[in-house]
């Protein structure tokens, strides 16, 4: 469906931010993307979804896609409804009506289809940007964040939705920064780190909540057996540790 060979990308004249990125992804895939914040996922994510141009290179295969951006510009007067008509449009969904108003009600906007898309909050502006995404039932869904925001109940219609994209044969590609919430979402997992993309085995990993010397929180997830290291190293620079969260039995 999409495949990514040796992609590499700066912005400008700065630094790489991606380098050797070698990803493919087949029909009814989930794959997960997960890293640190700024380590390029959304870089990555908006080339997976044709919407920026790798640096170095090449990106084959032409599906049509749904993108959710990291960032929904909800700074509209339209109603959530007209929001979605008018992009339906665009796209040549058929139905579009009904197949909104399902969506936004499975989703469970506030204030409904006519809930203007300027006075929705942070997640209900999400589900708008989610059924945007969903509505052309599009052969490759890219969606950077995609829980985030969302209450519980709207985590599992989520859930659902992405079951039955997959049914269908379309491809998934999410970005997520919580490692054990993408392995449990994803079909596979790949880690951004140093740069590059490598594909994220089954260790298990430790979920350590500090505190720098500043007083703010830092949550960082670890390969278990690097964790005493990590701790080690975080409480020699004057960091206090919060919380340490391990797989059960390790
Ligand atoms: N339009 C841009 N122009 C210049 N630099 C950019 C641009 N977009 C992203 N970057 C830089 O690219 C790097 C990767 O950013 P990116 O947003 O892809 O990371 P991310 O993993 O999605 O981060 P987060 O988890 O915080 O959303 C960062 O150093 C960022 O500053």
């Amino acid at each position: 469906m999409l495949r990514l060979a040796g992609v590499g990308k700066r912005y400008g004249r700065g630094a790489l931010v991606l380098t050797d990125v070698n990803l493919e992804i087949a029909p009814g895939q989930v794959i997960g993307v997960v890293g640190a914040n700024g380590s390029g996922k959304s870089t990555l994510l908006r080339i997976v979804g044709r919407l920026s141009r790798p640096s170095a290179g090449t990106v084959t295969g032409k599906p049509s896609v749904g993108y959710l951006p990291d960032r929904f510009p909800a700074a509209s007067r339209m109603t959530a409804l007209g929001y979605l008509r008018h992009l339906g449009r665009i796209s040549n969904v058929s139905d579009v009506d009904k197949r909104a108003a399902e969506l936004l009600e499975r989703l469970k906007l506030a204030g409904g289809p006519g809930a203007r898309l300027r006075e929705l909050s942070k997640g209900n502006a999400q589900k708008v940007a989610l059924a945007q995404a969903l509505l052309p039932e599009p052969e490759l869904l890219v969606l950077d964040e995609p829980w985030s925001g969302l209450d519980p109940a709207a985590h599992t219609v989520l859930a659902e939705l992405l079951a039955e994209a997959k049914e269908r044969g379309a491809g998934v590609v999410f970005a997520e920064h919580r490692d054990e919430f993408a392995r449990a979402h994803a079909t596979g997992v790949f880690e951004l780190s140093d740069r590059t993309l490598k594909e994220s085995g089954d260790e298990p990993k430790a979920r350590l909540v500090l505190r720098n010397p500043g007083g703010r929180l830092i949550t960082s997830t670890v390969p278990v057996n690097r964790s005493d290291a990590v701790l080690l190293q975080a409480l020699q620079r004057g960091w206090s540790v919060v919380r340490v969260h391990t797989p059960a039995g390790k």
